[in-house]
């Protein structure tokens, strides 16, 4: 199967300074893949990669086996929400969505429309004056209605309180099993997204320091945080710290994502809290 990234020496310089150095990545299709790392890591570069927006420096990459935007079924194959999931202040709801079907040959009016009705937003009211959580869903459901094949979403939480950051999730986590789609999603911090991804990306200092199946990565790379009666399990290849207490990360925190519904079998400790540690 064609992967949905391959990239191979991917560089991004702006001038001379680094946006991207070398990276190679794989991604197969049918992930949410988590693109994680700190201010200045080089996430927006790699999604711009990614979306066409950028152009390499040097080093290659196929989006759907395919250059980045590269002719219009390819545009329209991939969805991008930049940070801030950009709408138009003084249209309404409804007129997003005839703008969304104007301007896209593959537009799912049904699926927009019963989106929209789902997470109860009025189509009269003005996207100017919908709040953040609803315009994040208001972005979802026309990014999704495009239907493509890969949907991209820079820093989509960043801007969200807990509960409206949930509800994001939790509508994506219905498209994705919906749709077939594979989701890429950035964000500063692994607790983000780390209940909804499958696959992880970590950038640092404009460099992939880590990538690969969620489930691979836990294998070989992971801590774990029991109830305080009982003792703290590590696994045998931990280098990690002494162990943190359940507090440290709740699962049952108002924060907390719901859990992926991909079909991919997760780890039997998946549904414990976990704590990454620094790769090694
Ligand atoms: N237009 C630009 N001109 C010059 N340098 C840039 C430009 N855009 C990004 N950079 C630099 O490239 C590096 C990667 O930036 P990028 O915006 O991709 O990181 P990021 O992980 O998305 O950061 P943030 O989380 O703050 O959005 C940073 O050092 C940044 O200063």
């Amino acid at each position: 199967m064609i992967p949905v990234l391959h990239t191979q020496g991917l560089t991004k310089l702006y001038g001379q300074h680094p946006g991207l150095i070398e990276a190679n990545l794989t991604i197969p299709a049918g992930r949410v893949v988590g693109l994680v790392g700190p201010n200045g890591a080089g996430k927006s570069t790699l999604l711009g990669l990614i979306s066409g927006m950028h152009k390499p420096t040097h080093g290659t990459i196929h989006v759907l086996g395919n250059k980045p935007a590269a002719n219009a079924h390819q545009l329209a194959r991939v969805g991008f929400v930049a940070q801030d999931t950009p709408v138009y202040p003084t249209l309404t709801v409804a007129d997003h969505l005839k703008l969304g079907a104007k301007l896209n040959k593959t537009w799912d009016h049904h699926l927009a429309q019963r989106r929209i009705n789902q997470v109860g937003l009025n189509p009269n009211h003005k996207a100017g004056r919908l709040s953040g959580g609803q315009r994040a869903q208001l972005a979802l459901a026309l990014a999704a209605a495009k239907r493509p094949d890969l949907l991209i979403f820079d820093e989509p939480v960043a801007a969200l309180d807990p509960l409206a950051r949930r509800q994001f999730l939790q509508n994506l986590m219905e498209f994705v099993s919906e749709l077939n789609v594979t989701v890429i999603l950035s964000s500063h911090l692994l607790s983000d997204l780390e209940r909804v991804c499958d696959y992880l990306i970590l950038l640092a200092a404009a460099k992939v320091q880590l990538a690969g199946e969620v489930d691979d990565l836990l294998a070989t790379h992971f801590r774990l945080t029991t109830t305080p009666t009982t003792s703290t399990t590590s696994h045998p290849n931990s280098t990690s710290s002494p162990p943190t207490t359940p507090t440290d990360t709740p699962p049952s925190s108002p924060d907390a994502p719901p859990p992926h519904p991909s079909p991919t079998p997760s780890t039997p400790n998946a549904s414990t809290s976990k704590t990454w540690s620094s790769p090694t």
